[in-house]
């Protein structure tokens, strides 16, 4: 096994600026689905994840773990650490690009311990696409943004059309999104 890192983003991908309609720095980006398990604030167990736009193609994101989110005593659980960066990524991605998109693949290195308590500062930015590819990555911080690095993450996302989340999922889901708030298909280049 080696931790050498492969290029990223790919050779072959392009740079890729915010869309015109994104959220300028310091907007709230809130909650994109309120039964979702990152950002939603039904769900007691969730992980409420809180983002902010910062600058260009960088969001912040803020995760506080709870017992809730243990897979040792005191220790958050590897799978609901990569859950966050898939949410913080995804909605980097989502807002910034304004193309609905999947996650396809995702990396995660944990580089430190992140016990129950601590909030996880994470920071991630969009490096590029390449066709349907939309390349991200970030790294969560310990307890401020200048924390001890514990967790980076690196994801793949796809392009889809909207009807990837109503033949796949609740075919609701677009006039879901639209009472939350999310007008997709008016606010959202929608034809990958
Ligand atoms: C969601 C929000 C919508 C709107 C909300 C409003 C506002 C809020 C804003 C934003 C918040 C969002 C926050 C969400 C955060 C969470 C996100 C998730 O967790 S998403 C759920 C988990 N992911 C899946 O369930 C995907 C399941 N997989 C699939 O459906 C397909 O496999 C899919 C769409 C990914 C690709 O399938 P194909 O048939 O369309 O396309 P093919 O040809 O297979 O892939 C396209 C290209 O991508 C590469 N590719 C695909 N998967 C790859 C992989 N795993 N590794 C490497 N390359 C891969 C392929 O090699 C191909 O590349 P070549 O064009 O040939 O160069």
């Amino acid at each position: 096994m080696t931790k050498q890192a492969q290029p990223w983003p790919p050779a072959g991908a392009e740079p890729a600026p915010a869309h015109p309609k994104a959220p300028g720095p310091g907007s709230e980006l809130g909650v994109h689905f309120t039964e979702c398990f990152g950002c939603g604030d039904e769900l007691e167990g969730g992980l409420h994840l809180r983002s902010t736009v910062a600058d260009g193609l960088t969001v912040r994101s803020r995760f506080t773990v709870t017992k809730n989110h243990q897979g040792a005593p005191g220790l958050a659980h590897g799978g609901l650490l990569a859950c966050a960066f898939d949410e913080a990524l995804g909605t980097t991605v989502g807002n910034l690009l304004r193309r609905p998109a999947v996650t396809g693949r995702l990396e995660t290195d944990f580089r430190r311990p992140v016990p129950v308590g601590s909030t996880l500062h994470i920071e991630a930015r969009v490096d590029g696409v390449g066709g349907r590819k939309i390349y991200a990555s970030a790294d969560g911080r310990l307890d401020a943004e200048d924390g001890p690095v514990a967790v980076r993450a690196r994801g793949l996302f796809v392009m889809v059309g909207l009807e990837h989340f109503t033949s796949h999922g609740d075919p609701d889901a677009i006039e879901k999104f639209r009472e939350q708030g999310r007008p997709v298909r008016e606010d959202w280049d929608i034809n990958p």
